[in-house]
């Protein structure tokens, strides 16, 4: 799926780093309209690095970041924050604000970018929140009542907020079990499809690769070793992607076993 035309997200030659440390050494990676992407690396590898560099979060020492055709660099305020808009973030572990109802989280985003009445922000949130599989009883609750497959619903739904073109989707499925887990695969691929989504995934998670991403990129020290489908990998002359992909969890991946799933 979609690797014609211009990337979506065009990543060149990108160095980040904190203090002495290089974390990501001249990566360049594209991320093309309406895939989903699997970014893997090791522990530390610099992920989440690369995922808050690509959201502005984080500053870059060398390299250009082109998001829907602008680069980051020549933005003005107004040009950033209409680029915020069209993306949605799921952060790791969910990171809804704990004093805030999920209704509330969900209607954060549009409280900070829109300007409509708080009726038609209930009725939006609502909708949202039920794409996700959620419900108004769940919608009063706080982020501490809700199970670990839940709060994962409700940050998507967070993310979503805005009607975006691209989610970033930082280890989604993390600290689910298998079944909750192939269930939040499954809607993602779902939503993607329906609003057609272009979606940045970091994940450890091999079902997840396995199952919905169309595209696999992996950052091996501070650099994208290997770009491709899963079947790619496998053969992959990295020795890193190689062992991860085909290794003995892996094939059980493979093979349908979902207890390997995490
Ligand atoms: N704000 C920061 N200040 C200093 N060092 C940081 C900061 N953020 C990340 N790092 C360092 O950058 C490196 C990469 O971190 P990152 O969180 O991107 O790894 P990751 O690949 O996402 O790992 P994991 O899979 O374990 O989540 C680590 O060594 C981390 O300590």
């Amino acid at each position: 799926m979609g690797e014609f035309g211009n990337p979506i997200i065009r990543v060149r030659d990108l160095v980040v780093g904190f203090n002495e440390v290089t974390v990501l050494n001249h990566v360049s990676l594209d991320l093309f309209r309406g895939e989903i992407l699997g970014l893997v690396g090791g522990s530390g590898s610099g992920k989440s690095v690369l995922l808050r560099t690509i959201i502005g979060l984080l500053q870059k020492r060398q390299g250009s970041i082109e998001i829907l055709g602008n680069d980051i660099d020549g933005m003005s305020y107004e040009e950033r924050r209409g680029i915020e808009r069209r993306c949605g973030v799921l952060f790791q572990h969910g990171a809804l604000f704990s004093s805030l109802t999920v209704l509330e989280n969900v209607q954060f985003p549009m409280r900070e970018y829109l300007s409509i009445s708080q009726k038609f922000m209930d009725d939006v949130a609502l909708a949202k929140l039920d794409m996700v599989g959620l419900n108004a009883g769940d919608a009063e609750k706080y982020p501490s009542e809700l199970s670990g497959g839940m709060t994962k619903r409700a940050a998507l739904a967070r993310a979503l907020a805005l009607d975006p073109e691209i989610v970033f989707l930082d280890e989604p499925t993390s600290g689910l079990d298998p079944i909750s887990a192939s269930e939040f695969d499954a809607l993602i691929r779902t939503l993607q499809q329906t609003l057609g989504l272009t979606v940045f995934m970091v994940t450890h998670d091999l079902a997840s690769l396995a199952n919905i991403c169309d595209r696999i990129a992996a950052l091996v020290n501070g650099r994208i070793v290997a770009t491709g489908p899963l079947e790619a990998m496998k053969s992959s002359t990295d020795p890193w992607v190689r062992t991860y992909f085909s290794g003995r969890r892996a094939q059980r991946v493979s093979a349908g076993d979902a207890s390997q799933h995490g």
